[in-house]
């Protein structure tokens, strides 16, 4: 890809690759560490809430393969990589974008996401339009966080990092987010979730060379600064591309 400024060919974006189960703080540690470095943010998991919510919106059975596989060859997906996030689907049929923000964040989706997100090869697709995404957003780096950004789609990341919590705390931060919901209920969906996630991927343990954040005991704003740490710490080569 060229600077539209100078024409010269521009340098690939700096990968900061973050994974761990819900309600580590991926989402919003890594945002504000993304935001304090400089970088560009990319939420895989705001893809796959959106790929089932348009599964679910199509009526088509998240348990088939082949209709899901069938259904992204006319899908259309966006996401903000700066900024407060947007995301939005065309659906296979067409018409205007959809803005589905909001929408992918409710329980029903959380419910279902797991079965779309167990099949290989949709993670594939997904994995392939990730590192495109990635590779030209002319950023001078990007965080990326879901389940298996360290190991499958940035395992050469010059920093990896698996964020985690005791399930209890994770549970308690998730309930602050959904008022409706008793901390119980949360913390039986949590685990389910992860449970059957696990099954395609394992996000508890760090894999070879990746460095384990532990946030159970630490605050939101420790949980950043241990973050962008463990960047600084892992910086040797583009220290200079970082603000933070
Ligand atoms: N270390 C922390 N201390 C307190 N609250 C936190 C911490 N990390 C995350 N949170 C809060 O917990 C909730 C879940 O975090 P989120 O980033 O959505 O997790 P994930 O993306 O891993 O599911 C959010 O409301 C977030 O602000
Ligand atoms: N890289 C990723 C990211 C998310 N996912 C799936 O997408 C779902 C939603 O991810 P998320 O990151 O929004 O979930 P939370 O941790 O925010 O609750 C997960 O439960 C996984 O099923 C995945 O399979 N691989």
């Amino acid at each position: 890809m060229e600077d539209p400024v100078t024409s010269q060919p521009q340098a690939a974006p700096v990968l900061v690759a973050i994974d761990g189960p819900a309600g580590s703080g991926k989402s919003s540690v890594s945002r504000a560490a993304a935001e304090r470095l400089g970088f560009g943010i990319l939420d895989t998991g705001a893809a796959y809430r959106a790929l089932a919510w348009t599964v679910r919106e199509t009526g088509r059975d998240p348990g088939d393969e082949a209709a899901v596989l069938e259904l992204l060859g006319g899908w259309g997906f966006s996401i903000t990589l700066r900024g407060p996030q947007t995301v939005e689907v065309v659906l296979p049929e067409g018409g205007s974008p959809v803005d589905v923000t909001e929408a992918i964040r409710a329980p029903e989706i959380s419910a279902l996401v797991s079965r779309v997100s167990g099949h290989p090869r949709v993670r594939e697709r997904l994995n392939e339009m990730f590192r495109r995404a990635v590779a030209g957003s002319g950023l001078p780096g990007v965080v990326i966080e879901g389940r298996d950004i360290t190991t499958v789609v940035a395992p050469d990341a010059p920093v990896r990092l698996l964020l985690t919590a005791v399930p209890e705390v994770r549970a308690r931060r998730r309930a602050g987010e959904l008022p409706g919901l008793s901390p119980e209920r949360v913390l039986a969906d949590l685990v389910a979730r992860d449970e059957k996630d696990a099954r395609v991927i394992d996000f508890f343990t760090p894999a070879p060379g990746v460095t384990l954040i532990d946030t159970s005991e630490l605050d939101f704003e420790q949980s950043v600064r241990a973050v962008i740490d463990a960047v600084r710490a892992n910086a040797q080569g583009f220290a200079g591309r970082m603000e933070a």
